[in-house]
């Protein structure tokens, strides 16, 4: 269904409204205390010489506030046909009145620059071009209205979108903690929402760093978010690497229009490739800290830290925060089995190891992504290097996060992410 000049003038209709008339000198007054009370799109109409009148939403039995008003400025209320139409109804009141009795107008969506996404329930997809364009027009500051659709197994963690209503454009520049990031919303990995999971660690590494250099490697950066904004916060050199070359291009954009240059370096291949060549001193990176923000696979990826200390010699050993799901019905059980993957790379570790452990969203009631910050340990860096063979099980462990996440996605956006009115 599709917002049709027809459709428009069906809700072109003529209203009784409560219309309040009084002197011109108590206008501002007025405004001031009912501004929500008058009604959309009306005009303070002149009555006689130095009175005037505007239309409201107001229903007997008025509100004291308003009877008192009226009695203190002897204003008058006068009984008036208003036409109320498309240009002057909300959001939710075209909806209404448009959409059939058991489907519910969206009632959240998430905004990227001038992008609305929305994650329509299968019901409202009939009316999902409609939808858009009402969201679009009732919006002056949007330019773009999409669908999020259901994610595809897909390495890069792109959306799949769908254009609703407006440009054709995904390309938007979302300003977060002090660095502007331009980025492409359809070709790049892209979540608002994880703004304050990267405030949390950068004031952890902080407390860690406890005034020593800070290094980051950053192996799965998308667009640079992280690297960025640790750079600038925190002083941080920080080696920022995607697979992504759609990711790679805006990670460059990013750093040289944040004028980080000096601190991050951008790559683009492999996660462990990374690691590898780093070992292999075809890159120069010393590291003290590993941030691994790739909850699907990122733990399979910790297997190119064991033999740390005989590929570098170092004896510092690095922090490592990675990103992962588990399930658990609390703190102790999740911990559990993100530690018996863990051990399947770094066959050294221990959960006393952990140095924190952070949920951060519940994807099912027992399954929850999670953060784990640890200290890469003695036994697994002084092991035989030895890369683990990937299991079989990967790929549907990869499908099953994959599902879950995109349930978490949909509950967090009808969760109303941004109200509307
Ligand atoms: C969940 S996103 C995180 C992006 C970024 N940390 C952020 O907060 O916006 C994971 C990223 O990992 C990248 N990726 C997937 N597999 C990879 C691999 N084997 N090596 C490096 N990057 C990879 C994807 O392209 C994606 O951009």
């Amino acid at each position: 269904m599709k917002l049709t000049q027809e459709i428009k003038q069906s809700l072109q209709k003529t209203q009784k409204v409560l219309s309040i008339q009084m002197d011109v000198h108590h206008i501002n007054d007025f405004t001031k205390r009912f501004k929500k009370s008058i009604f959309s799109g009306s005009r303070w109409q002149l009555e006689q010489q130095n009175t005037k009148s505007i239309a409201t939403t107001f229903e007997e039995p008025l509100p004291e506030d308003l009877q008192e008003f009226i009695k203190e400025k002897n204003c008058q209320i006068l009984e008036k046909e208003v036409s109320v139409g498309y240009e002057s109804m909300s959001y939710n009141d075209v909806l209404q009145q448009l959409l059939p009795k058991n489907v519910q107008a969206p009632q959240g969506y998430e905004i990227i620059g001038k992008i609305a996404h929305f994650n329509l329930a299968p019901e409202q997809l009939p009316y999902k071009y409609l939808i858009g364009q009402v969201l679009l027009d009732k919006n002056k500051h949007l330019q773009t209205v999409c669908n999020k659709l259901e994610k595809l197994h897909n390495v890069y963690r792109t959306p799949q979108l769908e254009l609703l209503a407006g440009n054709n454009s995904y390309d938007a520049i979302v300003p977060e903690g002090g660095v502007r990031l331009f980025l492409n919303f359809e070709k790049v990995y892209w979540c608002t929402r994880l703004y304050s999971e990267r405030e949390r660690i950068i004031k952890y590494i902080k407390e860690l760093a406890n005034g020593k250099n800070i290094k980051v490697l950053d192996l799965f950066c998308g667009i640079g978010p992280f690297s960025l904004r640790i750079a600038k916060d925190l002083n941080a050199q920080c080696l920022a690497n995607d697979l992504n070359p759609e990711c790679f291009y805006y990670l460059k954009k990013n750093i040289v229009e944040n004028k980080v240059q000096n601190q991050v370096t951008p790559l683009n291949m492999d996660a462990r490739e990374v690691v590898l060549k780093i070992y292999n001193k075809e890159i120069d990176f010393d590291f003290n800290h590993v941030y691994m923000n790739l909850p699907v696979l990122a733990i399979n990826f910790l297997d190119v830290f064991k033999g740390f200390t005989q590929k570098t010699g170092k004896v510092e050993l690095p922090y490592i925060h990675v990103y992962g799901f588990a399930k658990g019905k609390d703190d102790q059980e999740l911990i559990e089995q993100f530690s018996l993957r863990i051990v399947k790379g770094l066959p050294g570790f221990d959960k006393s190891q952990i140095l924190r452990f952070h949920v951060l969203k519940n994807v099912t009631k027992m399954k929850k992504m999670c953060c784990l910050s640890f200290q890469l340990d003695k036994k697994s860096a002084e092991s035989e290097f030895g890369l683990v063979e990937q299991e079989d099980g990967n790929n549907s462990d990869f499908e099953d996060d994959e599902k879950m996440e995109q349930n978490e996605l949909i509950e967090d956006v009808v969760n109303k992410k941004v109200k509307i009115d």
